[in-house]
Formats: C-alpha cells, structure tokens, sequence
C-alpha cells in the first residue's frame, strides 16, 4: 500500500500557475503564471526559484532540443533564451482574433509543439465562446491549425504508443480522445472517453502515466482525478487543500513524483483565508505510478 503525501513546496502565489514540466538536465520544475506574465523554474535541490517576466500572457512553456524552452506568450509560438531572457518568435496565430491567447500547450512525441486558443477571460471561465483554435508548431516553424470552435483549449497529452491524442475543452466538460499519426502529426476519429461529475467541476491540465492512465485537474474541483482511457472509469481522486488545481505533471527522481499548479485568481478573501496555499506549487508523493519524461520541441 502506498501512502500518499501532499506539500505545497513552493508558496509561489500564482495568479494561475499553469504548464508544469519537468527538466531532467536541472532537476528543476519549469511553470507559468499566465496573467502575471511569467516562466519560473524552481530547483528542487536547492530550492531556489528564476524567474522571467515576459511582455503578455504566457500560458505553456516546453523544453527545446536545441536548448532553452519554447513557450505560448499572447498568439506566438516562441523561444525562450534562459540565459539572456531573450524571446524569437517562431509564428503567430489568430490574427484576426485581437482578444485571443493561447492556453495549455505540449509537445508530442515527434517533437511538435501542439497549443490551442481561447478568448481572453473577464473572469475565471468567463469568455466569449468558441473563439479558440487548436494548432501545432512543426519543428520547421509552420503551423497546421486542427479545428476552430474551441471554447477553452486546455489539457493534451499523447498514449503511450502514440496512436492517440488526448485533448481537452474545458467547457465541454469532457476528456476526448483523437486517433494520431505520428509520422504525419494528423489526427483523426474525435470521441470522448470520459464526461466530469458535476463535483468534479472544470477539466483543466492532464497528463499521462506510465500505466496509460489519465490524470487530469480538476479546476475548481481541488482534486486530480486518473482516468482509465479504455473503461471510460474514474480510477483514484486525489484531493489537494486548494480548489483552483489547474494542472500536472510527473516529475523527481524516474518520474515517480506528481507536480501540480493551482490560481488564486477568482478566489475571495474568505476563500484565500481556507487556502492561504493557493497559487503554490504541489508534490504529491506515494502514487506509486510513475510518469514520463516530457518531449522537447525538435525545432
Ligand atoms: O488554466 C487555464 O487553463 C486557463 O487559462 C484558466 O483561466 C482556467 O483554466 C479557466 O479559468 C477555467 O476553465
Ligand atoms: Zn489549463
């Protein structure tokens, strides 16, 4: 029997902490704030935390073969120079659509950098509808767009074979799945393989373990929830002591640890006081599952 531990190891504050990635090379947990405009990596030896704020949004960020990280800042698919803080952008999408950002982002197996669109919020789920897109960034910069119609684009993840794309909607309220090619990054066959329980509330950051399993946040929900992709089941709940969990990751020594960002936006006073926590960053011990290490950008 494991027992799982859960600790907030970093009092970070996030607006809304978002994109969690582990970086082997550095031992280091690699975030977003989104509306604060900000990459930050945390060391887990040393503990020490670099942070860079950058000119808008910055909603996912992933690590490059070439070194560095590329990055979803506003509509532009970037790299980011950790040394100088520089910023080149690769492409821009929606530019028709002026009070569009991006939001989650992952890189496939291939080394794509896949991300998708939404409208700006008013407030937290508070959006003009169906502005988003999703897209993905190939190593030679061009850009394929997918499907229009997206409300907000948000957690993805690839199985374990690589025949299948996970993604999510948020405001579908629902994990889908898509056939992929690999070889040619098309994907096709769109289902879903599992709808949220209304206390499970908002479907937000997802990703895979090693088992196959789907963990996904779940926003306003405070909790992670593994899903069995094939049964359509919910597995395990874990709860976390904040209720705006946005989104996973493996991480620590083979993977065996899980990080998970939270906000503090849409929070009131009262509700900050319950979970003076929120906006941290979480290590959940004791899973006993493992997850993968993340793909980085091939371009
Ligand atoms: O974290 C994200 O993916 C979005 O950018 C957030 O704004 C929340 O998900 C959203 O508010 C709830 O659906
Ligand atoms: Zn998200």
């Amino acid at each position: 029997m494991s027992s799982i531990k859960i600790e907030c190891v970093l009092p970070e504050k996030c607006r809304c902490g978002e994109s969690p990635v582990w970086e082997e090379a550095s031992n280091s947990l690699v975030f977003v704030d989104i509306p604060a405009k900000k990459v930050c990596r945390w060391d887990s030896l040393s503990k020490a935390v670099q942070r860079v704020i950058l000119d808008a949004p910055v909603s996912s960020v992933a690590l490059r073969k070439s070194g560095g990280y590329v990055a979803t800042i506003g509509t532009k698919f970037c790299a980011l120079n950790w040394e100088d803080q520089s910023v080149v952008v690769l492409a821009t999408v929606d530019k028709d659509k002026k009070n569009n950002r991006f939001n989650d982002g992952k890189v496939d197996p291939a080394g794509r950098y896949f991300a998708g669109t939404m409208a700006e919020e008013t407030a937290p789920a508070v959006l003009e509808r169906r502005q988003g897109s999703l897209y993905s960034l190939f190593p030679d910069h061009r850009v394929k767009k997918y499907f229009d119609q997206v409300d907000i684009s948000n957690g993805l993840d690839w199985s374990l074979d690589h025949k299948i794309f996970y993604y999510i909607d948020s405001l579908s309220y629902s994990v889908d799945a898509f056939d992929y090619n690999l070889q040619t990054g098309q994907i096709s066959n769109r289902r879903s393989v599992y709808k949220l329980e209304k206390d499970e509330q908002i479907p937000d950051g997802m990703c895979i373990d090693a088992e196959g399993k789907l963990w996904v946040a779940c926003y306003n929900g405070g909790r992670v929830i593994r899903l069995d992709p094939e049964t359509g089941k919910r597995l395990q709940t874990v709860k976390l002591p904040v209720d705006k969990t946005t989104s996973c990751c493996f991480g620590g020594k083979d993977y065996s640890e899980m990080y998970v960002t939270c906000a503090r936006d849409g929070l009131d006073a009262e509700a900050l006081l319950r979970q003076p926590e929120a906006g941290g960053i979480f290590k959940i011990t004791g899973l006993g599952v493992k997850g993968l290490a993340p793909h980085p950008y091939a371009g």
